[in-house]
């Protein structure tokens, strides 16, 4: 099958930086660390961040790499302790990690887009982690714009018994879900409209990352007339994929009407859901467009969908 061996990559890479962010959380709170642009950044978000950079740059040695994160600060004296801490998470997993290959590690991350590249968000959701609440680990490989390959462990989400899904999804191969903790994928398919007990929409915990007034009446405008589900993180494109609910709606809040949405935060869950039936777009009805920059300068807000109710969902955006 094509792309076998980035799924594999991906799926070990993105799996042992879960597994940090785990073991973050069972042994300690973790802390928020303020970066420059104010919002928050910990331990673990550093040490996925160099768990999955380290793996892929060790197979796929020329491919450029768009991470959110970077070791500047990290690298400063009065974080001398913080990245002790990162580089004993990171040495669990990755045994020869010390200070030094740590920050280098982060910083492959670094890379830009072009026509190649792997996107990568080490912990989506850094407010829903520290919350206790959904995260998420997100990888995606973009080839002359068109996402190939997208894998998104979501630790703290519970589908049916079991907690803990890893999202895996192929161009063309379809969508997979599986225990993050191992066991066997079982394909996913996005709901039908006519599941009523799924027929309702997801959108951010956070007010400020989108405008939840405009999307419940939306929503209401595609008839979901049940209360949203809000959880953090991409797990929201997971629950669209998985058929727990049908829309996902980010609209731009009106507190922040300039911001541009950022690759890492769409890629992975983009395909997941693309490939389980789904739809996304911006909402203008254009598609994402993952080759520009790091962020999605061509598109305003994103709706996700069963497919099914998009063009009503684009319809009452109008
Ligand atoms: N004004 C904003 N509008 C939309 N998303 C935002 C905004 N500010 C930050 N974000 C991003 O939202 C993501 C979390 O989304 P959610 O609320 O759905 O869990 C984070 O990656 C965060 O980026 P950042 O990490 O740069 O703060
Ligand atoms: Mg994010
Ligand atoms: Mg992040
Ligand atoms: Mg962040």
């Amino acid at each position: 099958m094509a792309y076998e061996k980035e799924k594999e990559i991906a799926i070990a890479a993105v799996t042992g930086a879960a597994l940090l962010c785990q073991e973050v959380r069972r042994q300690m709170v973790p802390e928020a660390m303020a970066k420059q642009d104010r919002s928050p950044v910990t331990v673990a978000d550093f040490g996925a961040q160099a768990v999955v950079c380290k793996t892929l740059r060790e197979l796929f040695p020329n491919d450029p790499i768009v991470a959110e994160e970077d070791a500047a600060e990290l690298k400063t004296a009065a974080m001398a302790k913080p990245l002790q801490q990162v580089s004993q998470y990171v040495q669990a997993i990755i045994p020869e990690a010390t200070p030094e290959t740590v920050t280098r590690w982060i910083d492959y991350g670094n890379g830009s887009v072009g026509p190649r590249y792997w996107t990568l968000d080490p912990i989506d959701g850094t407010k829903g982690f520290l919350r206790n609440d959904q995260y998420a680990v997100a990888l995606a490989l973009v080839e002359a714009g068109e996402i190939k390959v997208g894998v998104l462990a979501c630790p703290a989400l519970t589908i049916g018994d079991t907690t803990g899904i890893l999202f895996i999804a192929v161009r063309g191969a379809g969508a997979v879900m599986q225990p993050l903790s191992g066991g066997s994928a079982q394909s996913i398919q996005v709901a039908a409209s006519i599941d009523w007990a799924h027929f309702r929409f997801v959108e951010s915990v956070e007010s400020g990352h989108g405008n939840q007034e405009q999307q419940s009446a939306i929503a209401q405008a595609a008839g979901i007339t049940a209360d949203s589900l809000r959880m953090d993180s991409q797990a929201k494109y997971g629950a669209v994929a998985a058929g727990e609910a049908v829309l996902y709606l980010r609209l731009p809040s009106p507190k922040s009407p300039d911001y541009r949405e950022k690759i890492w935060d769409h890629a992975a869950g983009v395909i997941v859901v693309e490939e389980a039936g789904g739809r996304v777009t911006d909402m203008t009805g254009r598609p994402l467009d993952f080759s520009q920059s790091a962020k999605l300068v061509n598109n305003r807000g994103v709706v996700v969908s069963n497919g099914e109710i998009h063009d009503k969902v684009l319809a009452a955006l109008q």
